[in-house]
C-alpha cells in the first residue's frame, strides 16, 4: 500500500526510531535534531515507557519550541507497561513476538502518517523495520549507533566460526589474535570480541545469532549511518563499503550538534537534554572547587550492573588511589536485591568525605568537558567513548558487554588514549591505572 509522495511542496518527512534505550535514544536524537536544524519535518518514535521518563526529566515544551517541525510519538517496546525493565530486560524486546508487536505498531503509525513519512532512519539492530518499509514503498536508512568496529566484527562474525577461529578454547586461549576480520589481523584478540563469542557452544548463543542477522540484513537498507568519522574510523568504513556502498559517517553527533547549536545561539546556550534519568548537577559547583585535571570521572552508562563485591573493589580502588573522583551510581544497578549495594556508596561517601563525590545520574558531556577532569573510568558504551574523546579525556576501560570490548581494545592499541582493565577487577591494578591515566597520559594531553 504505497502512500503518495509526488509533488512535495513541503519539506521531507523523516521518521526516526530508535531501539528503546538510552544509549539508542542519544544519538538518534541529536541526528534528529540536526535534521531538523537543516529543515526537515521529524517525527521520533520512542518506546511509551521511555517518553514518559523523558517528559519527565526534561523539558520537552522548550524542545518543540526550539526545533519547530519536530514531534514525538510513541508505540509500544513489546513489554506490558508495568514491566519492571530492569537488568537486561532489553533483550526480550528483541525476541520475535516482541519484534512482532513493534513491527505492527510501526506499520500503523507509518500508514496514518501526515503528511506522509518520506523516508525512515532506523536503528539498525530494529531490522523488522526494513520489511515495513519495503511493504510501503518508503526508502529506509539503517543507524547502527554503536562502533563501526564492532559492527564489521558483528558481520564477520560468519567467517570466523568457519576459519576455526571460535569458538575459544577456554581462558588460555583469550589473548589469541584473531586474524579473519579484514582491517584488524593485527590488534583484536578473542577477549576483544563481543562478549556473545565467549559461549563454548556457538549454537547455544541466541543473542550472537541474533546480532548477526541483524547486522547482515541491514545492508539491505538504502544506506547505513554510523556515528563516526573518516578521521576516527577510515580503514574500517572501507572495508564495510565492499559490503555497502552508502556508508555515511556522521559523527560525532554530539559535537556536530554541539558546532551547529554554537553557531546559530552562541556558546552559553543551554543545551536540551535526552535524559531518562534526573540529572544531578549538583556535581557541578563541587567540581567548580576542584583543580585543573585533579578529578577522574566514573560512569558505566545506562545499562550497565556490578556485584556488590565488585563494587567494593572499584571503590576501594578509587579511595586507595587518592585522586578526586566524581562517580555515578546508577538506583538499582547493583545486582541483588533493590537497593543493594546502597551500604557500599554510603560507606564511601564517608570514607572519602571531601575527595569523592557521588550522583546517581550526571551532566556527562558537560562534566566531560569541565577543566577540572583528568580522567574517565568508563564501559566504553559508544557514546561515551565519543564524548570522552571529542572532551581530550584520557580512559580507563572496563567494558561490560556488547561492542565494549572492541572499543576498549581500540581506544588502548589503536588510539592509544587509554588503558585496557578488561576481565579485572582489582583494587589494586584500578588504583596503579588511576595513577597512570592521571599522571603519564595526563603528561601527554
Ligand atoms: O550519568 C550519566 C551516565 C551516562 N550519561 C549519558 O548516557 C549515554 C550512555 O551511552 P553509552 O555510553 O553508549 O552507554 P550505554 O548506555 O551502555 O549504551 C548502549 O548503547 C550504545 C550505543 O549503541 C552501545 O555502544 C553500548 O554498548 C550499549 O550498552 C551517554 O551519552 C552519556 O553521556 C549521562 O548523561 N549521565
Ligand atoms: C541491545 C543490544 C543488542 C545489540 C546492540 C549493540 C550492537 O551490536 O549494535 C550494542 O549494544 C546494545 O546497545 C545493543
Amino acid at each position: 500500500m504505497e502512500q503518495d509522495r509526488s509533488s512535495q511542496s513541503r519539506p521531507p518527512h523523516v521518521l526516526v526510531f530508535p531501539f528503546p534505550l538510552q544509549g539508542h535514544i542519544n544519538s538518534m536524537i541529536k541526528l534528529a535534531e540536526l535534521l531538523a536544524i537543516a529543515g526537515f519535518k521529524l517525527t521520533f518514535l520512542n518506546s511509551h515507557h521511555n517518553h514518559e521518563r523523558l517528559v519527565k526529566f526534561n523539558n520537552i515544551a522548550a524542545h518543540s519550541e526550539r526545533y519547530p517541525g519536530f514531534q514525538f510519538k510513541t508505540i509500544t517496546d513489546g513489554l506490558p507497561l508495568d514491566h519492571p525493565r530492569s537488568g537486561n530486560w532489553f533483550l526480550d524486546t528483541l525476541e520475535d513476538t516482541m519484534e512482532l508487536k513493534m513491527k505492527e505498531s510501526l506499520r500503523e503509525v507509518l500508514v496514518n502518517s501526515s503528511p506522509p513519512v518520506d523516508c525512515i532512519i532506523g536503528d539498525g539492530v530494529l531490522s523488522f523495520a526494513l520489511d515495513v518499509a519495503k511493504e510501503l514503498g518508503i526508502p529506509i536508512i539503517f543507524f547502527r549507533t554503536s562502533s563501526p568496529r564492532c559492527f564489521w566484527v558483528s558481520y564477520s562474525i560468519p567467517d570466523i566460526i568457519q576459519a576455526g577461529e571460535l569458538p575459544i578454547n577456554g581462558t588460555e586461549d583469550m589473548d589469541r589474535l584473531v586474524t579473519t576480520v579484514p582491517g584488524m589481523e593485527t590488534y583484536l584478540r578473542c577477549r576483544d570480541l563481543p562478549t556473545f563469542c565467549r559461549k563454548l557452544d556457538l549454537e547455544d548463543s541466541i543473542f550472537m545469532k541474533l546480532v548477526v542477522k541483524t547486522t547482515r540484513k541491514s545492508l539491505q537498507a538504502d544506506a547505513l549511518i554510523l556515528n563516526t568519522a573518516e578521521e576516527l574510523d577510515g580503514p574500517i568504513l572501507s572495508q564495510i563499503r565492499t559490503k555497502c556502498p552508502r556508508v555515511y559517517a556522521v559523527g560525532p553527533l554530539h559535537a556536530q550538534l554541539n558546532t551547529r547549536l554554537n553557531a546559530k545561539h552562541g556558546e552559553s546556550y543551554d543545551h536540551f537534554s535526552n535524559t531518562l534519568w534526573e540529572v544531578d548537577k549538583s556535581c557541578i559547583c563541587w567540581l567548580n572547587k576542584q583543580p585543573n585535571r585533579s578529578v577522574i570521572y566514573v560512569s558505566f552508562g545506562s545499562i550497565t550492573s556490578t556485584s556488590r563485591e565488585q563494587l567494593v573493589e572499584l571503590c576501594y580502588g578509587l579511595l586507595n588511589s587518592k585522586t578526586k573522583f566524581l562517580l555515578v551510581v546508577r538506583p538499582n544497578s547493583v545486582i541483588g536485591k533493590d537497593g543493594e549495594g546502597e551500604d557500599v556508596v554510603m560507606e564511601l561517601t564517608e570514607k572519602s568525605k571531601d575527595r569523592g563525590y557521588i550522583v546517581n545520574w550526571a551532566p556527562q558531556e558537560e562534566v566531560l568537558n569541565h577543566p577540572a577532569f583528568g580522567g574517565f573510568f568508563t564501559h566504553n558504551g559508544w557514546n561515551s567513548t565519543l564524548e570522552s574523546f571529542v572532551a581530550g579525556v584520557p580512559m580507563i576501560c572496563w567494558p561490560y558487554f556488547a561492542d565494549q570490548h572492541v572499543n576498549s581494545r581500540v581506544v588502548s592499541e589503536v588510539w592509544k588514549i587509554g588503558l585496557d582493565m578488561k576481565d579485572v577487577c582489582d583494587r589494586n591494578i584500578l588504583e596503579k591505572m588511576v595513577n597512570d591515566v592521571m599522571v603519564v597520559l595526563r603528561k601527554r594531553r
